[in-house]
């Protein structure tokens, strides 16, 4: 099955995020185990165990693209756990990690960073917060520019991730229309959508000049796409009468092994025969 190359004439394209799928073996070896059931691309957010040699290594061994990674953020529960861009007195750490992702991301030939936003803290006005944040994305956005590199903003919803300064697409494209340009674009993750906004379609119709990359998973649970509430053959269908042309990450939690679960893929992708429904 050519999981991650346009599935069939669906006209999509996936690619595995290793930070969440075929987990049941080592992160070196889901390289060899993404392209083994069909991959062609992968993302992950964070590279930054790992020397970008071995990363390149083991993307060239397996054959896959690297198609985005996550800006570095802190230890899971401090306080820079979401990222440090919002945050107006740590613009120095901020800077720094920028650097470090475009780096990883030119040594990778990774066209995406996704810029996490951060949490504002307590005492930390959101509207000060987002101005903070803006700024911060209009000077990576210039830098990575110089790299080749777009970065991509996620609005995360506020039951995973409270007080994350990105909650609604809308944020996200507000962001995105401030900084202007073509430096940087939405993360539209639909399970977030779902979770925070629903009327999936309209969103995806709405932002569609502004999406650079779309990832999945169902809701509720975060698994496979068609284990929960998300009509994703209608959705799949909506990204590609819109024309969208990026990579679909496949960021779930698999409800069993990896491999045994994608059947999703070509289930929900085949071309929609309307003639039964007029
Ligand atoms: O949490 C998510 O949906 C993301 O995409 C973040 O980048 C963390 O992986
Ligand atoms: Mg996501």
């Amino acid at each position: 099955m050519t999981a991650g190359v346009p599935v069939a004439g669906s006209g999509l394209r996936f690619c595995a995020n290793l930070g969440w799928l075929f987990g049941e073996v080592p992160f070196e070896q889901r390289f060899d185990a993404a392209a083994a059931a069909g991959f062609t691309g992968v993302e992950y957010g964070s590279p930054y165990e790992y020397a970008p040699a071995d990363l390149r290594r083991w993307l060239k061994d397996a054959g896959l693209r690297q198609v985005l990674v996550n800006s570095p953020v802190g230890p899971a529960g401090s306080a820079t756990e979401g990222g440090t861009a919002c945050l107006p007195d740590r613009i120095g750490e901020f800077r720094d990690s920028v650097t470090k992702a475009l780096d990883y991301a030119v040594e990778l030939d990774c066209p995406l960073v996704h810029l996490r936003a951060g949490t504002p803290p307590a005492g930390l006005p959101r509207d000060a917060a987002f101005a903070q944040y803006v700024a911060n994305v209009d000077w990576a956005a210039r830098l990575a520019s110089t790299a080749g590199v777009r970065l991509v903003l996620e609005a995360i919803n506020s039951r995973d991730l409270p007080g994350y300064l990105l909650q609604t697409q809308e944020q996200s494209a507000a962001v995105v229309a401030a900084v202007g340009g073509d430096g940087v674009g939405m993360l539209l993750d639909l399970y977030h959508c779902q979770m925070s906004q629903g009327d999936l379609s309209t969103r995806l119709e709405t932002f569609m000049p502004l999406i650079a990359h779309v990832q999945v998973a169902d809701v509720p649970g975060r698994a496979e796409p068609g284990s929960g509430e998300i009509a994703w053959a209608f959705v799949f269908d909506r990204l590609r009468t819109l024309g969208y042309a990026g990579w679909i990450g496949c960021e779930y939690t698999p409800a069993g092994g990896t491999a045994d679960g994608l059947g999703w893929l070509t289930r929900f992708t085949a071309p929609r025969d309307d003639s039964a429904h007029p």
